[in-house]
């Protein structure tokens, strides 16, 4: 049977590099790339089409940031697709970063130094601010953008009789110090991508827990620190260019420097491989790569609370309903509007 597969974020890095693995796996495959710019993915199926002749890639039109956007294209995917196998939630960003130099050479000359390459922690914040709906950005983007589209898409997911997955991309800088649960979209805080991909584990974990008995099972990973446009905007250029031999340097001495997309890829395509009910809901799924550029998946024990992951489910579910009113509401109002400028003319 074909396997229905869509990527969010396909058309640059690891989503990129896990459709060109995916087409190389399975020659059957119907593959969605959903993206936010039509240029950019139409870019990458010709991408993917130089190396995969007459494989069938599908373009959609998602900004995972966009409340409207998402609702847009999951009217579209159910009108195209019965079902869906894998929706890979992988789209994100970290906008506006700074890097604490200070922390990063204390951080060189400590025992912490191996935890720091592979997690930077205390060593990222961002700038975050709120979108055209309202919602703290990063926020919105990595997180509940995706919560949104699996909500709507549950006719497509939870099918009688069919198992489907979900593969969130998360990270190993998901930090439960960086995620308070008065503040799920972090708007007081500096380190939102940190929060927004520790809520993704959250939210994973609560997903499997509600919707298993539906067939829908949920999974994270970490790609390990991969070069692509998200890390290239962290630091100028010329710096990277500068330090991109101790980063090769480093790989030695650390498994998580996956480096480029295809190894990063490395776990969401392991995941693609097994059957759901041999995965472990509370286990994040690490892309690695030896020193001798053996790539691996290996799963790790992520540290979450049951409790705060049920309340967290329920303020998603509360947050839904008041978008939901919210753009009735503006829909309505816009309506009136028009009705108004009709009748005065
Ligand atoms: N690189 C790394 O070291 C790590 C990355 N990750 C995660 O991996 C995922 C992929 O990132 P990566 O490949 O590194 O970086 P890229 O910037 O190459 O890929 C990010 C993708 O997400 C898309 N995207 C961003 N915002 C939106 C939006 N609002 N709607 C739809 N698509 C959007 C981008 O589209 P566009 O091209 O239009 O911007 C791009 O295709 C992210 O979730 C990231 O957090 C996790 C750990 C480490
Ligand atoms: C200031 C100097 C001299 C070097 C800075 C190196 C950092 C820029 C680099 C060290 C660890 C890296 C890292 C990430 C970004 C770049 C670093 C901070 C990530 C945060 C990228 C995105 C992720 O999700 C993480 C898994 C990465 C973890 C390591």
């Amino acid at each position: 049977m074909e396997k229905i597969v869509v990527v969010t974020g396909a058309n640059s890095g690891i989503g990129l590099a896990l459709c060109h693995r995916l087409l190389s796996e399975d020659g059957q495959l119907r593959l969605c790339l959903a993206c936010r710019n039509m240029k950019r993915a139409e870019a990458a199926r010709a991408a993917l089409l130089v190396t995969h002749s007459g494989a069938r890639v599908d373009l959609l039109h998602l900004d995972v940031g966009s409340v409207q956007s998402v609702l847009s294209a999951a009217e579209e995917l159910k009108a195209r697709y019965h079902r869906v196998d894998f929706l890979y939630l992988n789209a994100g960003i970290m906008p506006n970063p700074t890097v604490d130099i200070r922390a990063f050479f204390k951080g060189l000359f400590s025992r912490n130094v191996i935890n720091m390459f592979a997690t930077a922690e205390g060593l990222l914040t961002q700038q975050d601010q709120l979108n055209s709906d309202g919602l703290q950005e990063v926020f919105a983007t990595n997180l509940f953008g995706h919560f949104l589209l699996i909500r709507e898409l549950e006719p497509l997911l939870c099918q009688p009789g069919h198992t489907s997955r979900l593969v969130w991309t998360s990270s190993s800088n998901a930090r439960r110090s960086a995620f308070s649960i008065q503040d799920i979209q972090h708007r007081c805080g500096k380190e939102p991508y940190s929060s927004s991909k520790y809520a993704s584990d959250m939210l994973s974990m609560a997903l499997n827990k509600h919707k298993n008995e539906q067939g829908l099972f949920s999974s994270v990973v970490c790609p390990g620190l991969v070069m692509t446009n998200l890390t290239y905007g962290i630091l100028p250029s010329f710096f990277w260019t500068l330090i991109m031999p101790f980063m090769w340097l480093i790989r030695i001495f650390t498994n998580t420097f996956t480096l480029t997309p295809y190894n990063g890829a490395e776990a969401l395509h392991w995941l693609f491989l097994q059957k759901p009910e041999s995965l472990d809901p509370r286990a994040k799924y690490h892309s690695l790569t030896s020193g001798l550029g053996t790539n691996y998946t290996e799963p790790r024990r992520m540290d979450l609370d049951d409790e705060m992951t049920e309340v967290f489910f329920s303020k998603l579910l509360e947050l839904e309903r008041e978008v939901r009113r919210n753009l009735s509401k503006k829909t309505a109002d816009s309506e009136h509007y028009q009705q108004y400028l009709n009748e005065i003319q």
